[in-house]
């Protein structure tokens, strides 16, 4: 791998006296997909969690997270954020009572200009729908909002879990274009359990398990190892529950 962007070292994490994550390392490339895989509730989210400071009050965060080379273990989240990582939750954090157009201002950076023309060129339907409250858009076009709003900014990095959840087939399809798109210009760690969608997009897999990583490698190769992916991720690799 060249040089990784982000690089995770030893990761431990205790919340309400559980061990979620227990030694978690490996590293992200400074280009393309990596995927983070793993049964539910392995700490796939609590990783990203803690890459950006997020982790719950009271939570014990244990480790290394490097970006770039730089340490940024304890860092608060605002300033990784301004570090260049950007991040769409699982539940995509639209503010609901605003505004497409207002809920795009609010993530404009202070001393950037916002890149309002390429975020309106991948998702012409913010710009048509600017004006429309947010909490009343589709899934897919509320998914859209929390993709274009990080893409406002120049990023290093994004971190993006589960955007295709609970979203129409048609609209999953639509979503993976578009972070087909985004992945040539800046790296992403997604998090996803479409395993179709994973094998469009993903070069370099990690997969979870109990709060341990259990594999890493190429996507491609792990999805084409029927009983690999059965072992790992205990669905066929169609991504059927087996
Ligand atoms: N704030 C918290 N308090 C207590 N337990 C938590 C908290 N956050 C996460 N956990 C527990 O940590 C484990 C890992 O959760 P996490 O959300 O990271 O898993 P995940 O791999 O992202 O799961 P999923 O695929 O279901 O989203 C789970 O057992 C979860 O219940």
């Amino acid at each position: 791998m060249t040089q990784p962007i982000l690089s995770i070292k030893d990761l431990s994490v205790r919340i309400a006296g559980l061990h979620i994550l227990q030694g978690v390392s490996f590293d992200v490339a400074g280009s393309g997909v990596t995927v983070l895989l793993g049964r539910n509730g392995v700490g796939k989210t609590t990783t990203l969690r803690a890459v950006l400071g997020l982790t719950p009050r009271g939570g014990e965060v244990r480790g290394t997270v490097t970006i770039g080379g730089r340490d940024i273990t304890d860092q608060a989240t605002y300033r990784v954020v301004r570090d260049g990582l950007g991040y769409v939750p699982e539940d995509r954090g639209v503010f609901a009572g605003l505004t497409v157009a207002e809920n795009l201002r609010l993530a404009e950076r202070r001393g950037s200009a916002p890149a309002y023309g390429r975020v309106f060129e991948l998702f012409p339907e913010l710009d048509r729908r600017a004006k429309q409250r947010a909490g009343s858009l589709s899934g897919g076009q509320q998914q859209m909002l929390a993709i274009g709003r990080i893409l406002l900014n120049d990023n290093r990095l994004l971190l993006i879990d589960e955007p295709t959840k609970g979203l129409a087939p048609k609209v999953v399809t639509e979503v993976a274009e578009v972070l087909e798109r985004v992945a040539v210009e800046v790296p992403v760690l997604l998090v996803e359990q479409n395993l179709a969608v994973v094998r469009r997009l993903a070069r370099d897999a990690v997969v979870l398990d109990a709060g341990r990583v259990a594999w890493t490698g190429d996507a491609g190769r792990l999805l084409s190892e029927a009983e690999l992916t059965r072992s790992l991720l205990g669905v066929g690799s169609s991504g059927v529950h087996a």
